[in-house]
């Protein structure tokens, strides 16, 4: 299976040129034939919060025709990034996934919101699972901040998810946060992670580019630069059973006692 990140940088509050810089990304990647495509977090809007009930797509209507046009158009699958998705007065910052027929299978809501970045001020945290099913495999969805929540992510995997897709707008200055986490995510779920952040910059942050795709024994099979790319490997999705029987966690995990230990010995 290949599989291709869309590293781009974002135009700060302009939905209309972010759609032609995703087109514009897709199409590129289209040319190695890769069977799934990631795009980046909140790619209509970037993180101009303070603006999103004028710029958030109500109920995502404009950005699910636009991607899911794309996708039947390459003949990809899309695992659309996230976009600001407005729903009466709130505005969630949603992931939409499409096969390659243009048909939406699934969407996500960040369910952790990041106050460093005042998230919660202006959004409203998801509720829904991120897992799906993309040709036959079990894939899970994430958000950024998502990755620091590592009971989030295996109770995904404990439920089957074999690829872990992140999409990201992680800033630079915790750039060894993000790779250590996402190479941890992938070690102790035993599954491959498929990371896509944004490049460039917005009036506050400097983002970290360093999109990644790692396999289920925590080894990089490809990383991007700081700056735009796309990314690109081939990942084998044998892997994941072997490494599994060579190292059973998922047998020998022990939930019964994870919650209610500690409360025990208190
Ligand atoms: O956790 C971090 O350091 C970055 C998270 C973030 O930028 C986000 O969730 O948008």
């Amino acid at each position: 299976m290949k599989i291709s990140c869309i590293q781009f940088d974002l135009a700060f509050g302009n939905p209309e040129e972010n759609k032609r810089r995703a087109a514009e990304g897709i199409s590129q990647a289209a040319k190695e034939k890769p069977d799934i495509v990631i795009l980046p977090e909140l790619w209509n809007t970037g993180y101009d919060l303070a603006r999103l009930d004028d710029i958030a797509d109500p109920e995502a209507k404009d950005s699910r025709l636009f991607l899911s046009n794309l996708a039947k158009q390459h003949n990809l699958n899309l695992v659309a990034g996230s976009v600001a998705k407005k729903t009466g007065s709130s505005v969630t910052n949603t992931m939409l996934i499409f096969n390659r027929e243009g048909k939406e299978i699934h969407e996500y809501s960040k369910l952790h919101l990041f106050k460093l970045m005042d998230e919660h001020h202006y959004l409203t945290g998801g509720s829904e699972s991120g897992l799906f099913e993309l040709e036959g495999t079990v894939c899970a969805g994430f958000i950024c901040y998502d990755i620091r929540f590592p009971e989030w992510m295996r109770d995904h995997a404990a439920n089957g998810a074999e690829i872990l897709f992140v999409a990201a707008e992680w800033p630079l200055p915790r750039l060894g946060h993000w790779r250590s986490l996402l190479i941890a995510r992938a070690i102790e779920n035993q599954a491959f992670v498929v990371a896509c952040n944004r490049s460039g910059s917005d009036p506050k942050n400097e983002f970290a580019g360093h999109s990644l795709i790692i396999d289920p024994w925590g080894n990089i099979l490809a990383e991007a630069g700081k700056e735009e790319e796309i990314l690109t490997a081939e990942i084998d999705l044998n892997e994941i059973a072997a490494i599994r029987r060579q190292i059973p966690v998922f047998q020998d995990r022990r939930p019964e006692y994870y919650q209610s230990f500690i409360k025990k010995l208190r």
